[in-house]
């Protein structure tokens, strides 16, 4: 069956070297899986070293592109970049304005495009351009994707402060609009790449090392197209822009030098490189959780099967059927045993040579010299990682969702847990089912590098399938507490994991 690839509108340029403008975008959207479709804003003469021309389409025309497109089917999401004229600019907010109304499902990343970053003379927009862009297009757009000199044009706020000053500076547009802001870094002259992606709230760095490469052009629109690409496949902003960072890291390192000056990135793909994955960074993280060190290893032989249970009856009842891998998980606030009830799951596990988990419990977890605690990413803004560690336990992370797997990755954690898959009944999920898709990636980009588990939804039709994916071990909670008779199920779960690679002939 083929799969139909989510369409995306690109609003700009054509670069006649193709490095950059509508051409990137093309090649990019490509790469991830999507269909992208252009109206084009003007047509330029340039190559790799200079912008020898830049001449804009009618308003007609413009127009014209817009309403052929939208007769036909609208777009998973829009990327507005390159918009040479003030008449543009105003005819594209329009027309912005009327898909807000109509499709407001539809994401809207605008990339304020000026200039080339070619040698020579790269301007690409007329000047008085830029005052207008912010004044007609912030209200409609979802991100903004400013460059530091893009973003001080734009606003007249010096992007060599702190990131908090910046953020506060900010806020008369944040009143006006709810659009985030993504402040690109890659113009900076640190050892780091830094893009912050702003909000009324909060502020979010990505974080990469700068690379020592030549091949640059294109880099913005890129990393534009690249973000517009996730959003389309359904990915929320934090996922979409962790990917869209990993995937300029790889496109960067994979550049081609075409022409005499910078030659256009690579397109490697969809972002499955553990190297490229950005460490997430926030001025309000817990200072507890940078431990710089990694924490215990697990027994990767004792992983497979992993009953989460919550009394430490069903806790002897699971080791009993042999799994080597368990966890405690009380959600009963009001349980006065519960230091009494950790201390017999520790027991437990020593007496059947299993590695088991105290879920939330960290200091208790600690006291009682547990094998280890699983934590959950609102867990990681209050626990003290450095004790955790510091007394030996493993460690254990919820994620779900790139975001969360580069914020626990940078922790380096005993595994990583990946939820969930499935829909389930067992907890409230604030996210969507993963699926198996998904899951196969995470596998892929964590392989070797961090045991991973699978979570959520997993039942015993659905165990081998998931466990084909290339996950170490697979949690499940109901598939055993509901099943009839739970100690046969638990034995035929474990059997079905364990033999997930044998091909019947
Ligand atoms: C193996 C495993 N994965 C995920 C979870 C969920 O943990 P958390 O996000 O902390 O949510 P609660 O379990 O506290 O509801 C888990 N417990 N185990
Ligand atoms: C406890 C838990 N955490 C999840 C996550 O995605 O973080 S899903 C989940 C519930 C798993 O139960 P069941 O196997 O019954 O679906």
């Amino acid at each position: 069956m083929t799969i139909k690839p989510p369409v995306i509108w690109c609003v700009g340029g054509s670069d006649s070297s193709a490095h950059a403008g509508l051409q990137a975008d093309l090649r990019t959207g490509q790469d991830l899986g999507c269909h992208v479709q252009t109206i084009v804003t003007c047509i330029t003469a340039q190559n790799s070293k200079e912008v020898q021309s830049v001449e804009a389409v009618s308003l007609a025309m413009f127009n014209r592109q817009w309403q052929a497109l939208l007769d036909d089917v609208p777009p998973n999401a829009i990327k507005v970049s390159l918009l040479p004229t003030i008449e543009l600019v105003k005819a594209c907010a329009h027309w912005l304005r009327k898909m807000k109304a109509d499709f407001p499902q539809v994401s809207i990343v605008f990339d304020p495009v000026m200039a080339a970053s070619s040698e020579l003379g790269n301007r690409l927009q007329s000047t008085s351009v830029g005052v207008c862009l912010l004044q007609n297009l912030l209200a409609q757009v979802d991100v903004i994707t400013p460059n530091l000199m893009e973003f001080e044009t734009l606003t007249g706020v010096s992007g060599e402060q702190s990131i908090e000053k910046i953020h506060r500076q900010l806020a008369a547009y944040f009143a006006l609009s709810p659009s985030r802001w993504l402040l690109k870094g890659g113009h900076g002259v640190s050892d780091q790449s830094t893009d912050w992606l702003l909000d009324v709230n909060s502020m979010v760095g990505f974080v990469s090392p700068r690379l020592s490469v030549s091949n640059t052009r294109g880099t913005g629109c890129t990393l534009s197209t690249a973000l517009v690409s996730f959003m389309a496949h359904g990915y929320d902003l934090l996922d979409a822009m962790t990917m869209a960072k990993a995937y300029i890291t790889g496109a960067l390192k994979t550049g081609v030098q075409i022409g005499k000056g910078a030659g256009p990135l690579g397109r490697p793909g969809w972002p499955l490189q553990i190297d490229n994955l950005p460490e997430i960074v926030s001025p309000n993280m817990n200072a507890q959780t940078s431990t710089n060190l990694p924490f215990a290893k697990m027994d990767l032989n004792k992983m497979g099967l992993y009953p989460v249970v919550d009394s430490v009856e069903w806790l002897a009842l699971v080791l009993k059927q042999g799994v080597k891998i368990a966890q405690l998980r009380i959600k009963d606030p009001h349980d006065v045993d519960l230091e009494s009830h950790i201390q017999q799951a520790i027991a437990l596990g020593i007496e059947h040579d299993a590695q088991v988990f105290i879920n939330d419990y960290w200091q208790l977890a600690i006291e009682c010299g547990a094998y280890g605690v699983h934590l959950g990413q609102e867990d990681l803004d209050v626990a003290d990682l450095v004790q955790i560690q510091a007394a030996g336990l493993r460690l254990g992370i919820s994620t779900h969702g790139y975001y969360e797997i580069a914020r626990a990755q940078s922790i380096q954690p005993s595994y990583i847990a990946l939820g969930h898959i499935f829909p389930t009944q067992t907890k409230d999920m604030p996210s969507q089912p993963q699926g198996l898709t998904r899951l196969a990636h995470y596998a892929t980009l964590l392989k070797g590098v961090v045991p991973t588990v699978a979570i959520g939804g997993i039942s015993a039709e659905r165990l081998t399938a998931v466990a084909q994916t290339g996950v170490d071990s697979v949690a499940l909670v109901t598939a055993i507490t509901r099943a009839e008779n739970p100690e046969s199920a638990t034995r035929s779960l474990k059997a079905s994991f364990e033999c997930r690679n044998e091909v019947w002939l």
